[in-house]
């Protein structure tokens, strides 16, 4: 059976970002399904051409592929009430819940189901997303394949194996927009204690970012030699950087990383069943 309708269970931040940004790369806004338990967040998308519902049930009737996007601490008792229908069904699970392993998916949704997890990340919105896909043992190429058409319209995936990987994908790329946000809103005060408005300063520091970015992914060049073509012996930026490293860069990053992982580890043993 080939895959036409992509439903989405919880239509919040996550599944915001991804539907944008399919709805940018082309795919059928008819073709996509959004169901929340509150109406109010689904005006948006009903105005954009998707079909809304607040019941799960009927997101599923409709639906040859299913994201789950609701928070992990909901999903089991958002699952539990649907296993007959999904069974019925049969649709391909896609979900983007930190956490929740497949084989607590499959579990709560009866069993023998094809699951790929996936740990997106919101820059989906502007199809500039990083997206980590694990298959488990019923994803067919097929589904796959599917699968990476949606999150390359989005931005970039990679494959990874074993599941556990997941949680290094959520440090990696999940929750790291934030730390990019937070690291640009230090610069954005600094910037403008030495005299940028916050516009200056806001597109300024943006387009670096971007621009680096952009260096990092098209070139294969070592990003140690990428930061030292920047510092001019005596310059400027190697006092910046000095200053990083007299601050212990790496270990800072190093210890958010590792709570990042290490909270992903501990949901996952606290919310497997
Ligand atoms: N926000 C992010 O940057 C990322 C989030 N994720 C994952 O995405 C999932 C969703 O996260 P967010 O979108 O940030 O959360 P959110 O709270 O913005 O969205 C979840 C939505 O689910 C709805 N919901 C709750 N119970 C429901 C039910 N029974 N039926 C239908 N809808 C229901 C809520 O009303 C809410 O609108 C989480 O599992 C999270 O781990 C993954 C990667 C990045
Ligand atoms: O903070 C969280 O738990 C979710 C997962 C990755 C990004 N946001």
């Amino acid at each position: 059976m080939s895959i036409k309708t992509l439903g989405f269970i919880g239509a919040g931040n996550m599944t915001g970002a991804i539907v944008k940004g399919l709805l940018a790369s082309g795919f059928a806004p008819a073709n996509l399904i959004l169901c929340n338990r509150t109406p109010a967040k689904l005006a948006a998308f009903a105005d954009l051409g998707c079909i809304v519902t607040t019941d799960a049930q009927e997101a599923v009737a409709l639906s040859d592929a299913l994201v789950l996007a609701v928070k992990p601490q909901l999903m089991k008792s958002v699952l539990l009430p649907l296993a007959e229908s999904v069974q019925q069904r049969q649709p391909l699970i896609l979900s983007v819940a930190a956490a929740i392993g497949e084989a607590s998916i499959n579990h709560w949704l009866g069993g023998g189901l094809a699951i790929i997890r996936t740990m997106p990340n919101t820059p989906a919105l502007v199809q500039a997303g990083a997206t980590g896909l694990f298959a488990n043992g019923r994803v067919t190429e097929a589904h796959k394949e599917f699968a990476q058409g949606l999150f390359a319209g989005i931005g970039q995936y990679r494959w990874v194996d074993p599941e556990a990987l997941i949680h290094s994908v959520t440090a990696a790329a999940g929750s790291a927009p934030a730390y990019f946000f937070r690291f640009a809103q230090a610069m954005s005060r600094t910037a403008q204690v030495q005299g940028l408005s916050e516009d200056q300063a806001r597109v300024l520091i943006g387009q670096t970012m971007l621009g680096a970015a952009k260096m990092i992914l098209e070139t294969d060049e070592p990003l140690e030699q990428m930061c030292q073509k920047v510092c001019s012996p005596k310059g400027t930026t190697e006092r910046a950087i000095q200053s990083f490293e007299a601050s212990d860069i790496d270990l800072i990053v190093a210890k958010a990383m590792t709570a990042c992982f290490e909270r992903s580890q501990e949901l996952a043993e606290l919310l497997a069943d």
